[in-house]
């Protein structure tokens, strides 16, 4: 059974129209061509961009000559409400600071700290979870936001100014899909902006109960107090080149991409790999096999070799970010085409991972290519969902073991089956399902002597406190 996938065009028609159906949904809209073309151009007077499909485009915009392909202003100015001056917008040396503070926190060895707030959501999830027909996407949100709080200030999505915070994203999604890909790349001005005013207000909020999160930590640090987690790392890390560490304000800005960035994207791959699995049953029984031996420690998750390859093969097919966007900072040369100055650059890995001459059966769900017992993957360059280069996702290694956790433990739990309408994929901040992603839940029986003990049901252990200066 081949999953779902958006319906395409040969993207004839006006403008306008592509315009318009551009904005309701980026896969859909763009041509069928591009699953098999190494660059394509789009031109209108206001719109001049080019999808770099070819891998050794994408190497050179993202690796060998990435300051010469920033991210645009207009970006920057799109997500300015809720995300200010966040690692996620800048550029330059603004930019290179921020990862320089950044970056440690989740280095390899820092994230075995992080595990048991992996796993403490995790079974929070299977605990919420309930038997029967329901739509997933919204458990999979809060499932990933529980992971984030956890990690970053060492409490529950559950826990008063948390729950707020979460339930202010939520509110901040329903007042305007900004949340639609398409408002991030350059826009006819006739079309409606992306933020209202209640997208404002609902972003101010959200900020506001960060602040407040993050000056409760700092008093925490001056005091010797506070936990061991992300938060408290990134704030007591000064800059190695610089030894400044982020202000309060700053912290703020980092806080708000660390939650959006990191809750949207693992909860839009959760769901898609919890469905891919009740579409496969094969697949599924071989991940509750692997999952029934799971015990709480990183060289256990490290075993996970058929979940691992389920959680990859997902974010193949279903990129939880689909497309990102560069400028051209100069006039380039492209497969001999002239790229100007301005031009947006857009990256696909969407397209990239099911393009036609870089994969065997793209469209398949197939984890055996990453074990190598499959279809051949498609080379280093053409799969990229964390992007690559410097700018790769910090949250990368985190993102991963969050995943495979989440599979083995809701998949050791219950048995899932397709629901009765199958999904479909469409771009909004992330990859989601139009109308959901609808899932039937039975409890699985396992064998006795494979059910998880107590004590494999972690709950967040006391942090170690850590002291240490704070502010620039
Ligand atoms: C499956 C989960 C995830 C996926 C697929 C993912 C994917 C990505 C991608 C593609 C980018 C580059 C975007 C661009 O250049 O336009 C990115 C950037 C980023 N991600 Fe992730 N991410 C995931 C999870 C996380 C997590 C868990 C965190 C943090 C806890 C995180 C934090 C960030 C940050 C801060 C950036 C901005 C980096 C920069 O611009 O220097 N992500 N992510």
């Amino acid at each position: 059974m081949i999953p779902p996938r958006p319906k395409t065009t040969e993207g004839r028609g006006t403008v306008l129209r592509f315009a318009r159906a551009f904005r309701r949904d980026l896969l859909s809209a763009l041509p069928e061509r591009l699953y098999r073309a190494w660059m394509a151009e789009f031109r209108s007077p206001m719109i001049h961009s080019f999808v770099c499909n070819d891998p050794a485009l994408v190497r050179l915009i993202l690796k060998d000559r990435p300051q010469d392909f920033p991210k645009s202003n207009r970006l920057r100015a799109g997500l300015a409400p809720l995300l200010g001056e966040s690692v996620f917008v800048t550029n330059g040396d603004q930019w290179a600071a921020q990862r320089r503070i950044i970056d440690p926190a989740f280095e390899g060895g820092r994230l075995r700290d992080i595990l048991p707030a992996i796993l403490a959501a995790a079974d929070a999830a299977v605990g919420r979870l309930k038997p029967g027909e329901q739509d997933i996407e919204p458990e999979c949100s809060h499932a990933a936001a529980d992971v984030i709080v956890r990690a970053l200030f060492s409490m529950p999505i559950e826990q008063d100014i948390a729950a707020q915070v979460f339930r202010a994203f939520r509110a901040h999604q329903d007042a305007q899909p900004l949340v639609n890909l398409a408002a991030l790349i350059p826009w006819p001005r006739r079309l409606p902006r992306p933020h209202s005013r209640r997208t404002r207000r609902t972003a101010a909020t959200i900020r506001g109960l960060i602040a407040a999160m993050v000056a409760t930590r700092m008093q925490a640090i001056r005091d010797g107090c506070a936990p061991d987690d992300l938060a408290t790392r990134i704030m007591t890390t000064p800059d190695p080149q610089t030894s400044r560490r982020f202000t309060a304000s700053e912290m703020v800005d980092q806080v708000a991409i660390f939650f959006l960035a990191g809750h949207e994207t693992s909860a839009s791959a959760l769901g898609w790999a919890l469905w891919l699995l009740a579409a496969h049953p094969d697949w599924q029984d071989r991940v509750a096999t692997e999952a029934a031996a799971l015990t709480p420690d990183m060289e256990s998750i490290a075993a996970l070799r058929i979940t691992r390859a389920v959680f990859r093969e997902t974010l193949r097919l279903y990129p939880p970010v689909p497309m990102m966007v560069r400028e051209a900072a100069q006039p380039v040369t492209m497969r001999g085409r002239s790229v100007p100055k301005g031009a947006q650059l857009i990256l696909s890995p969407w397209h990239l991972h099911r393009h036609s001459r870089l994969w065997d059966q793209p469209d398949v769900f197939d984890p055996g290519r990453w074990l190598g017992s499959g279809g051949r993957p498609g080379g280093r360059d053409a799969f990229m969902p964390f992007s690559s280069g410097p700018r790769a996702c910090p949250g990368a290694g985190f993102a991963m073991i969050e995943g495979v956790a989440m599979l083995a433990r809701i998949v050791g739990a219950f048995h899932l089956r397709t629901g009765t309408v199958a999904p479909v994929p469409v771009a909004r901040l992330t990859v989601r399902g139009r109308d959901g992603i609808m899932i039937h839940l039975a409890p699985r029986t396992l064998a006795p002597n494979l059910r998880p003990g107590p004590a494999d049901r972690l709950t967040m252990p006391a942090a170690p406190t850590r002291k240490a200066p704070v502010g620039p």
